[in-house]
């Protein structure tokens, strides 16, 4: 049912024009949906969206030759590529197990143990990690937003591979240097070094698809002097920052104790200086208001990971809190807190947490209306691309923009939903998100490069 379609590394500079409907959502619950439409892509960039009887005149107004046009089918659709804002790589193995513990004993039980063998195992790292970027990519996610390991030889084997498929991702060697493991935890000063050796080694590749993210853990497992350095780092190459926030309770209550000098667990991001616009926190589960304002005044944003939240039992986020305090929210998998790659998934999980949050709002403090699947959509494409920094590149239909899209096959070989002859371009879109299925209805990505 999802289809890829490929400008393709050579097709990079070669025009494309896409016939058909477009599917993109334009802000929160506002999703349009242009039938008769023709897109124009030149060196990967759109550069014109017409309705279809115009067409023959802008193939002429950019000296494009019909055999450049792409007709797609009547009852197919073109969507943006997802775009996952939280994901841990190296976590795959066990993903679809060990939703027996809550947050802490899970991380300890089952997570460092898999990103420690990575780690040390450079062999099995690139299994994990090839595996890894072909189950994101067969779910539709065109972009995303990766933790890996602490190890910078396995995590610049993750560049290698991701860039080798075209996906464009923020890409982090992740920081440890206090409580873990002793097979898995770093020297401050080990851990800047290789931090910045990262950087550098991903900047030199001059990959405009690729982005090295600062990626501290969680604050938990960082000292405030590891924070802060890498809060300088971040702000010296303009790099975007990435960690968890207020998950679990049991977490906010350690990182309470752990930094009684701060005003919360917002302000110990804010005194390290990695609350920047293109800083991404996962979870956000527990933020009160105070923290809302701060992190809105810094422009930085919330990866709302609704499957892991669910599975690891760490709570269920309100998504509308943020939003109505101006705070940027996108939508993450965070596999393997998270039980499936696909952000179709997260789709469905999120109307769920959506569905539990309007249900426990007492009348006093109704938080307006229950979210709806267009929100939803919206945060799986441009929500998150407001998250990441990356509103201006992808995420929807526009002029200027990158053009990175899936063509949807709703009548796919094997597509796990039905269609009828009666029924809107609006419920089919509907029956997709809800009904479809990564590897079966795509039938093609553009602009990955693979
Ligand atoms: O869902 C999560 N996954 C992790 O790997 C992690 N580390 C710190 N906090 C975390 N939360
Ligand atoms: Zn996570």
């Amino acid at each position: 049912m999802m289809s890829t379609m490929s400008n393709g590394s050579e097709g990079k500079d070669r025009d494309l024009v896409v016939v058909g409907t477009f599917i993109h959502a334009l802000g929160l619950g506002q999703v349009e949906i242009l039938e008769e439409t023709a897109l124009g892509v030149r060196a990967g960039k759109i550069v014109f969206i017409d309705k279809t009887k115009n067409l023959a005149d802008r193939l002429k107004e950019f000296s494009i030759t019909p055999d450049k046009c792409l007709h797609l089918e009547k009852h197919q659709f073109v969507i943006p590529g997802f775009v996952d804002s939280h994901a841990h790589a190296p976590q795959l193995p066990f993903m679809g197990t060990g939703s027996d513990l809550q947050l802490l004993p899970w991380l300890k039980k089952y997570t460092y143990p898999t990103e420690a063998k990575i780690a040390s195992n450079h062999e099995y790292a690139t299994e994990v990690y090839k595996k890894c970027v072909t189950r994101t990519l067969k779910s539709g996610s065109t972009t995303v937003c990766y933790y890996a390991t602490i190890d910078v030889r396995s995590t610049l084997t993750l560049v290698d591979i991701v860039e080798s498929v075209g996906q464009r991702a923020y890409i982090g060697k992740v920081n440890m240097d206090r409580n873990s493991p002793d097979n898995y935890i770093e020297q401050t000063k080990d851990s800047m070094e290789n931090t910045r050796k990262f950087v550098q080694d991903v900047i030199a590749r001059k990959n405009s698809l690729i982005t090295p993210c600062v990626t501290p853990r969680f604050a938990i497992s960082c000292t405030p002097e590891l924070m802060a350095q890498l809060g300088d780092l971040a702000q010296e190459y303009s790099l975007p920052v990435q960690t968890h926030i207020s998950e679990n309770l049991d977490e906010v209550k350690a990182v309470t104790e752990m930094f009684p000098d701060c005003q919360s667990y917002t302000d110990v991001y804010d005194q390290a200086g990695l609350l920047g616009e293109r800083t991404v926190l996962g979870h956000g589960v527990y933020l009160s208001p105070e923290e809302l304002q701060m992190l809105k005044s810094r422009g930085s944003g919330i990866s709302h990971c609704p499957n892991s939240n669910f599975c690891l039992c760490s709570g269920v986020l309100d998504v509308r809190r943020p939003l109505q305090a101006g705070v940027k929210v996108g939508l993450g998998t965070d596999f393997a807190g998270g039980n499936s790659p696909s952000m179709l998934d997260a789709i469905k999980r999120g109307m769920e947490a959506a569905v539990v949050t309007s249900l426990n709002a007492s009348e006093k403090e109704d938080g307006g209306e229950r979210l709806s699947y267009k929100d939803m959509f919206f945060l799986a494409t441009l929500g998150s691309c407001q998250v990441m920094g990356l509103e201006g590149v992808v995420g929807n239909f526009t002029v200027g923009k990158d053009f990175d899209a899936l063509v949807i096959d709703p009548k796919a070989d094997d597509s796990p939903f039905d269609v009828f002859a009666e029924e809107t371009i609006e419920e089919r879109f509907q029956k997709y998100l809800f009904l479809g299925m990564w590897r079966k209805n795509v039938r093609s990505f553009f602009s990955c490069r693979h």
